[in-house]
């Protein structure tokens, strides 16, 4: 085991690419359908084949799903987008080459910015987002000799998302992996699924004494399938890196494969013997010309960012900043909140309402927050009369609420008044009540006029019990008050 002060000799340096699957109905240069869990091999034209003769097509859509995201991370988007060949070999890569940018990416530079879990924030420079296609996929049968290979998947859309080497430990690389995937879900152009594979991430990494200038040589790790192994592998890495160093050993370039298993990382290739990609810009395809009008359209199509959420939920709503970042960390919540901010008045009931007893009920009854019964404006009513002195927040949660959730036909002011719910704040009727409670108390009350104030609060609770909890504590409070003191 290395100590900490060892391990504190040494800066860890990360750079992340990030592979995302786009949400297009067809394939990035076929009419090929993109969708996942059909029969292998049943939408592989002959364009995705790369059979002789055939002519590759740039889809439209997945070119504006990458500027959207290019101008969400802020980098400049590429107007002349010149494609690449980038030639290998691979069972599962049909034409021998992929279609890819390499000189000219479609977004370049730009920033993710981040928040740690301390509440700390920074940004993350990114190098380039190019666009390229996906490979088929390779199955192994256990048992089997043969490689099978499903060619469904090859030609879907992908960005690239590659970062700077900038970030400086798991966190932060778990941090912006969080933030790239809460970004593709906003802009509605990958689903953000680690686990099945629609966001795909190789981590860089590389130690360096502390204080020097020089990067270390880095390690690329391939196959995490989620946030947490990323992470691991990241933790992994540099232990591993440091133990090396700190025997004098040479880091190698190489490209290592990760096992959640054990949670260590193995070689799988070196990059020493890096492959020739005898990269040529692709002949079959024509540049694809991004006008300023195509630019305009796709910029005043994007829909709110979250951190510009963030920024109008602190500023205009004066939410505290744990508060804006609960509710815009999924675009449907905060899209939802919005809504409810549309009616209400009173913006932090709104907040606490969204974060205690909606996300409950969603969370118990793992749902999302589109299947959530209750819409905005019934939600704002039920805020609004607990806000006009209507109902007591214990009344409109307990019993309220849960009628709403279970019929959303009524408005939760029917509810009140069905079920006899409303809060009594008219003095004539709540007199005899605090009356009565006194006559049945009266050894305390005299305790209370020889001093014991703190016996108001047992008063308070008969006169609620006694009004089934409808009393208005304040106007409670006040007759009380002016009985006692007498
Ligand atoms: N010394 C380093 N330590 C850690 N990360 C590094 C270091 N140098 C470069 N990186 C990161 O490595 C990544 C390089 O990605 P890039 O796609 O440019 O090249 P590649 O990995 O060689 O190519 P390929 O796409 O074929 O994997 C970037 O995210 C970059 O920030
Ligand atoms: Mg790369
Ligand atoms: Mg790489």
């Amino acid at each position: 085991m290395l100590s900490a002060e060892t391990k504190n000799k040494y800066e860890l340096v990360i750079g992340l690419e990030v592979h995302a699957q786009l949400l297009t109905k067809s394939k990035m240069y076929t009419s090929d359908s993109t969708e996942f869990g059909n029969l292998p091999n049943t939408h592989i034209s002959v364009i995705t084949l790369g059979h002789p003769g055939t002519l590759p097509k740039v889809n439209r859509k997945a070119v504006e799903f990458a500027i959207k995201m290019g101008l969400a991370c802020n980098s400049e988007i590429t107007r002349n987008n010149i494609f690449a060949r980038k030639n290998y070999f691979y069972p599962d890569l049909p034409k021998g080459y992929q279609i890819t940018q390499d000189k000219n990416p479609i977004c370049v530079g730009g920033e993710v910015p981040i928040t740690l879990p301390d509440g700390s924030k920074r940004s993350i420079a990114l190098t380039r987002i190019h666009m390229e296609e996906d490979a088929g996929k390779s199955i192994h049968l256990a048992g089997e000799v043969d490689t099978l290979v499903d060619f469904n998947r090859a030609g879907v859309p992908l960005i690239e998302i590659v970062s700077e080497p900038d970030m400086r430990s798991s966190e932060e690389a778990y941090a912006y992996l969080a933030e790239i995937k809460k970004l593709v879900r906003y802009l509605d152009i990958c689903d953000g699924n680690m686990e099945e594979g629609s966001l795909r991430c190789d981590a860089n990494v590389s130690v360096m004494l502390k204080g020097s200038k020089e990067y270390g040589k880095k390690v690329e790790v391939k196959n995490m399938n989620s946030f947490r192994n990323v992470s691991r592998a990241i933790e992994h890495e540099f232990e591993r890196q440091v133990i090396m160093a700190e025997a004098g050993k040479e880091i190698i370039s190489e490209t290592r494969t990760f096992d959640a298993a054990t949670g260590t990382t193995a070689s799988m290739r070196s990059k020493e013997d890096l492959n020739d990609y005898r990269y040529f810009p692709e002949p079959d395809l024509s540049p694809v010309i991004v006008s300023e009008e195509w630019l305009e359209s796709i910029r005043s199509s994007m829909p709110p960012l979250p951190r510009e959420l963030f920024h109008k939920f602190v500023h205009e709503y004066g939410l505290p900043d744990y508060d804006a970042g609960v509710l815009t960390d999924s675009k449907e919540i905060a899209l939802y909140f919005e809504e409810l901010c549309s009616h209400v008045k009173n913006f932090k009931a709104a907040s606490n309402w969204m974060m205690g007893p909606v996300k409950s009920y969603l969370n118990e009854l793992t749902l999302h927050i589109e299947d959530f019964p209750v819409s905005a404006i019934s939600l704002a009513e039920l805020i609004a009369i607990i806000d006009e002195g209507k109902v007591s927040f214990t009344v409109a949660s307990q019993k309220i609420y849960p009628e709403m959730l279970k019929d959303n036909s009524k408005t939760p002011l029917q509810i009140a008044q069905e079920l006899n719910l409303i809060q009594q704040s008219d003095e004539g009727s709540l007199k005899p009540i605090v009356e009565s409670v006194l006559s049945e108390n009266k050894a305390k009350v005299e305790e209370y006029r020889s001093g014991k104030k703190g016996l108001m609060g047992m008063f308070m609770g008969q006169v609620m019990k006694k009004s089934q909890g409808k009393a208005d504590p304040k106007v409670a409070t006040k007759i009380l008050t002016e009985l006692l003191e007498n």
